[in-house]
């Protein structure tokens, strides 16, 4: 008896003590988050961000450099809107072109006090860092809720719109396992295999007005600034699709990766060293639900908006390869794997992802969803070679701790960090 009142007395004291860590929380993000302040004049931004460091370089013409005929002139493009959507290889691009904007000394749009810009808020241009009416920044590419008209006023006229899409059912699976904790109306499906189960009959689990309900519905769709919630048959995916494809001028695919990259090369005239990467943020195998073709069938149909658009940029992809060179694309990939293989082996430890617990160096451990360790990082080698050192270090970043090198300060987060390692959650 007196053991299940002492029980019950600290059950009540976490209670009281997690209540007010959260409302702490709360108050300190409100008091910290920017005012938006509408009174401002608007300032057109410049035609281009003057700042252009980039040299012009011969760009080797595969089909042609053989046989020793012209080479093209290319100016590499620094001003660039990343969609930086969830759970598609997001990190690992953006760890490219943080990278590239380092070396270019290019200036970028970040958040304040936290890595996105007040997700899933729309975006707006007040929420960007240090902003000014009619500053130029060169990229943006941190996650938003995309809105095309604030987007378009702090980024230069010409500059090139890219995005990523990965296979909806694939999506739908990772984003539930990373986010299920953080969606209310997932807590009470009953069984072992919640995302099974939620498939089974996702009418009756879903509410479009639940808190956090987007990650479980469309979410390309939602990040892309259209309605998740729409009927699959309602024009508006159509239309939606269609703003899409009028702004970005490349969407590449999670599956082709490696290609997605080699387009993104071409379009922005960079050079294969701006390529290379370690894929960042993956989960352990154990933790990934298997997937039958049924359950496939039923994520697909759950997520019809994003499954069209998906459809719709597979066949626009394809076209861009065709337009690239199918010989060309295959050696240019071959040629990125031999790249990324060899930089495997001259940076991480034992040459492949660890677990959370394995991981030595704080500054190397990726963030993790609630209440799991599921995602992976790497260990750096520990004799990397001095020409390698500062390379190696960058690629093998997670993004919270790239951020903050880059002057982000993520205090909020990092609050938010400790506590649950105290509490470990
Ligand atoms: N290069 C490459 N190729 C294929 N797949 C890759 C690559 N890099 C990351 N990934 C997979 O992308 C998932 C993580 O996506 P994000 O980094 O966008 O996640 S986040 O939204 O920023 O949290 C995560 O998927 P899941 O493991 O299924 O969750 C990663 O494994």
């Amino acid at each position: 008896m007196v053991k299940q009142r002492r029980q019950w007395r600290s059950i009540c004291k976490g209670l009281v003590l997690g209540t007010l860590l959260t409302s702490c929380m709360i108050l300190l993000y409100c008091l910290s988050s920017p005012q938006i302040q509408f009174n401002l004049p608007e300032v057109p931004v410049p035609y281009s961000c003057a700042h252009r460091p980039a040299q012009a370089y011969a760009a080797p013409d595969t089909n042609t450099s053989q046989h020793g005929r012209d080479q093209t002139l290319c100016v590499p493009k620094v001003d660039i809107m990343f969609m930086k959507t969830h759970k598609t290889a997001s990190s690992t691009l953006l760890n490219i072109l943080f990278r590239f904007g380092e070396k270019h000394r290019l200036k970028f749009a970040f958040p304040s006090s936290r890595n996105d810009f007040s997700y899933p808020s729309t975006f707006h241009r007040f929420q960007v860092k240090d902003y000014k009416p009619g500053m130029c920044f060169n990229i943006i590419c941190n996650h938003m809720r995309f809105n095309a008209t604030e987007v378009a006023k702090v980024l230069p006229m010409d500059t090139t719109y890219i995005t990523i899409l990965r296979d909806p059912a694939e999506l739908f699976e990772s984003s539930f396992h990373y986010f299920h904790n953080l969606v209310p109306l997932t807590w009470t499906i009953p069984g072992e295999d919640k995302f099974a189960e939620f498939l089974r009959d996702p009418k009756y689990y879903y509410d479009s007005n639940g808190y956090n309900s987007f990650y479980l519905k469309n979410l390309l769709f939602f990040d892309l600034g259209q309605d998740n919630n729409l009927e699959p048959s309602d024009p508006h995916v159509e239309a939606g699709i269609q703003a899409i494809t009028k702004r970005f001028q490349l969407v590449m695919l999670v599956e082709y990766f490696d290609e997605s990259l080699i387009l993104l090369k071409d379009i922005l005239c960079w050079e294969m060293d701006d390529l290379l990467f370690f894929k960042l943020n993956a989960r352990m195998d154990s933790t990934v639900s298997k997937m039958t073709p049924e359950l496939r069938a039923k994520a697909l149909e759950w997520n019809t908006a994003d499954w069209k658009l998906y459809k719709h940029f597979n066949a626009t992809f394809w076209r861009k390869v065709d337009a690239y060179g199918r010989e060309r694309m295959a050696h240019d990939v071959a040629n990125l794997r031999q790249r990324n293989a060899e930089m495997v082996g001259v940076c991480i430890e034992g040459g492949q992802a660890v677990e959370a617990g394995s991981i030595e160096e704080t500054a190397m451990k990726p963030w993790q969803p609630i209440g799991e360790k599921s995602i992976m990082g790497y260990n750096l080698k520990k004799n990397v070679d001095k020409t390698h050192r500062k390379l190696c270090r960058k690629m093998l970043t997670p993004e919270l701790q790239y951020l903050t090198e880059l002057g982000v300060n993520l205090w909020i987060t990092k609050l938010w960090g400790h506590i649950r390692e105290v509490i470990n959650w």
